[in-house]
């Protein structure tokens, strides 16, 4: 999969003053995908993961830049792309007076080369839903099926936009191993989630998506690698701290809460710091509640979700009607 220099603009229902008040969802991403490679695409809400995936599917048309999925442009060809991909969507729409082997049996039916349907609910863990009407089916177990639908078809490239939203922890296990089974199978996976340990678990690469942009991209332990440890303990009140601030190289940080101060320590080098620290300390000083925590995705993510790009001028009006193909 290729795609460059994606974008995604919503247009508006009416233009304001002569101005177009659209609303661009994706500004420009570059993503490269290789065959058997998971990539996890995670972001705050509304960052533009599904706006971007439905161009990448050829559900919708993109507003700029190219994108490739198996040789083929998915939008203007997709007869020839669709059989060969998986699609979970986040909210299926299923029609819940079927049952679920009645919708099973009549997906297999669109399908060039199928798997079983016996096999796929098993996998899953529907086997034993196989014959409940889908309406009855707790929200979890309609995510399953989705995700049964999605691989039936054998798909060389599938992709989850949050698979295991509302699954207990059992079956989010589950999950993750049939996903390991695609990739062992040299199917690539494009997978969102909200689930920052789903991501590492899974993840080849992860990209971190905010406000239209994917700002960071690698594999998990390149992300973790640019971000600093954090060293964070108590003083009493009464000590002086200022020899702390010789620590070259870490950011001190104070917070002051009824009469106590918990001091915070970045580092990129935490068993130096450490070093230093329990060296100033000595016997006289009291580090309680001493914490070294190292760089982490999560830290990751909540810095990227905490900046904010004022330089964005596009207006939020989102009452406007998406271009798709259902
Ligand atoms: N049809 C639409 N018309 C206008 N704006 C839209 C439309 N669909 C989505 N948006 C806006 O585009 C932005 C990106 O939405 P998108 O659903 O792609 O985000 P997301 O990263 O998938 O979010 P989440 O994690 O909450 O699912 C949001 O601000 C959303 O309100």
């Amino acid at each position: 999969m290729d795609v460059r220099g994606l974008r995604r603009r919503y247009a508006s229902q009416g233009r304001r003053g002569g101005r177009d008040t659209g609303f661009e969802a994706v500004r420009g991403i570059d993503l490269q995908i290789r065959r058997g490679e998971l990539y996890a695409l995670l972001g705050t809400n509304g960052a533009g993961k599904t706006s971007s995936l439905e161009v990448i599917e050829g559900l919708a048309r993109p507003s700029a830049g190219t994108v490739q999925l198996l040789g083929h442009d998915p939008y203007a060809d997709r007869q020839l792309v669709r059989p060969r991909i998986g699609i979970m969507l986040q909210e299926a729409g299923f029609p819940g007076a079927l049952t679920v082997t009645e919708l099973a049996r009549t997906w297999q039916r669109l399908l060039v080369d199928p798997r079983p349907v016996e096999d796929v609910l098993q996998q899953v863990g529907l086997d034993h839903r196989r014959t409940v009407a889908i309406a009855s089916l707790s929200g979890g177990e309609q995510r399953r099926l989705d995700l049964a639908l999605a691989i039936m078809g054998r798909p060389e490239v599938i992709f989850l936009d949050e698979p295991t939203t509302g699954l207990d922890p059992q079956s989010r296990r589950t999950t993750w191993e049939l996903i390991r089974g695609l990739l062992a199978e040299q199917t690539s996976v494009v997978l969102t989630t909200h689930y920052l340990e789903e991501a590492e678990v899974l993840a080849d690469r992860i990209g971190i998506m905010h406000e239209g942009r994917i700002v960071r991209e690698g594999t998990l332990a390149e992300i973790v690698k640019s971000q600093p440890s954090q060293i964070s303990f108590s003083l009493d009140t009464g000590i002086d701290e200022t020899g702390l601030t010789r620590f070259a190289g870490a950011a001190l940080h104070t917070e002051e809460h009824a009469g106590h101060r918990r001091l915070r320590l970045e580092t990129f080098d935490p068993q130096r710091v450490l070093g230093l620290l329990l060296s100033w300390a000595g016997d006289a000083i009291r580090l309680s509640d001493l914490h070294v925590v190292p760089g982490s995705l999560e830290q990751a993510f909540l810095e990227i979700a905490a900046s904010t790009d004022l330089g964005t001028t596009d207006s939020t009006d989102h009452q406007t009607q998406p271009e798709m193909i259902a």
